[in-house]
């Protein structure tokens, strides 16, 4: 019998995605809602009763309110929402480090954020090794496509065309600093610097690391142990992988990229040993959205977890 999904914000941006990518999977039945039934209430709490899994593509407040709305079932979650990522009772949904077996007996499982995932997938392996400290006040360059903002700043980017580049998160209070912090293991919230640019899809996430003041992997050798801790990371994994250096000596977003649902992380280090910049590249709709949901669902339902996945 087919799996019973019903996605709760169907019609946005992140929940479109999970929609595509689940098309002609007859392992998995849709429960879907016309425009009118899409936000009431009763709708909603039946669909949840009636689903095996549910998958939130909603605003945190509205992701609250559908748990609520399911109590009394034993419906299974996915929440691409902020709203549980460190909430007791909930698996965090990043089976390259947290383990798949977690994710895959968990009822309630939160979709990372998407600018978290590129940090934790370069810095956690590091930390947890002890070749990075967990005490030292990291920072964070990020850039995003718009998408990454939703409906909303979809709408503005494409109205608006003479926005070439938007630093935000300017009160140092970035949602997602929390699960940066705990799933890092760090002392100290990072510093976050978050922009936007005027590519639909597509980001990068850029860690410097000045490891002469960090008292940490100096030697000429640390751009090989950073590698060899993530490859014993991510040795088995499709999704998140090592890349090399670029030839180019740069990294580009492109303005009409495809869906992806991979991630390459890369390091770069200079000569000497004492300076490092360790850079992700993901697709916040993919690995960074929906396509982590697709990853954990195919985990939680027992099918290979790369199963329709864009790689
Ligand atoms: N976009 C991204 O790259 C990422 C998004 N996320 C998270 O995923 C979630 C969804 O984001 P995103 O898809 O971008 O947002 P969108 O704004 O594109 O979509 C949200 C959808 O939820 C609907 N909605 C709002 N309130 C309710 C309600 N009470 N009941 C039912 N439906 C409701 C909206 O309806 P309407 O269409 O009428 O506005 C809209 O269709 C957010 O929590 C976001 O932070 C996480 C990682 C990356
Ligand atoms: C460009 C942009 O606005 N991005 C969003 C994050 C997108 C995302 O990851 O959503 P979650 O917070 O649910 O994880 C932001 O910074 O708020």
């Amino acid at each position: 019998m087919a799996t019973r999904i019903f996605i709760d914000g169907a019609a946005g941006t992140t929940g479109l995605e999970i929609r595509e990518r689940l098309t002609g999977r007859s392992e998995f039945e849709l429960i879907v809602l016309d425009d009118a039934q899409r936000k009431s209430e009763a709708a909603r709490r039946d669909a949840l009763h009636a689903a095996d899994v549910a998958i939130l593509c909603l605003p945190d407040d509205a992701a609250r309110e559908a748990v609520r709305l399911a109590e009394g079932s034993d419906t299974r979650f996915i929440d691409a929402s902020t709203a549980h990522r460190v909430a007791d009772g909930w698996t965090y949904g990043f089976p390259e480090l947290v383990g798949r077996d977690k994710i895959a007996g968990a009822q309630f499982v939160s979709n990372p954020g998407c600018y978290p995932t590129g940090f934790l997938a370069l810095v956690a392996p590091l930390v947890r090794a002890g070749l990075l400290p967990a005490d030292w006040p990291y920072t964070i360059n990020a850039v995003s496509g718009y998408s990454g903002g939703g409906k909303a700043l979809i709408e503005r980017f494409e109205s608006d065309l003479t926005i070439g580049f938007r630093a935000y998160g300017l009160s140092l209070d970035h949602k997602h600093l929390a699960e940066m912090q705990k799933y890092a293991g760090l002392a100290h919230a990072p510093v976050f610097s978050p922009s936007v640019v005027p590519t639909h899809r597509g980001m990068v996430v850029d860690v410097p690391l000045p490891l002469s003041a960090m008292n940490a992997l100096q030697s000429r050798d640390a751009a090989t142990a950073i590698q060899s801790c993530w490859y014993e990371t991510y040795q088995d994994s499709a999704i998140v992988m090592i890349a090399d250096a670029p030839e180019s000596g740069e990294i580009l977003l492109s303005r009409n990229a495809q869906p992806w649902d991979g991630m390459h992380i890369c390091a770069f280090v200079n000569a000497d040993g004492l300076q490092a910049r360790l850079i992700a590249k993901l697709d916040n709709l993919g690995k960074g959205a929906s396509g982590a949901a697709i990853q954990s669902l195919n985990i939680m339902c027992g099918f290979p977890e790369e199963t329709g996945l864009a790689l």
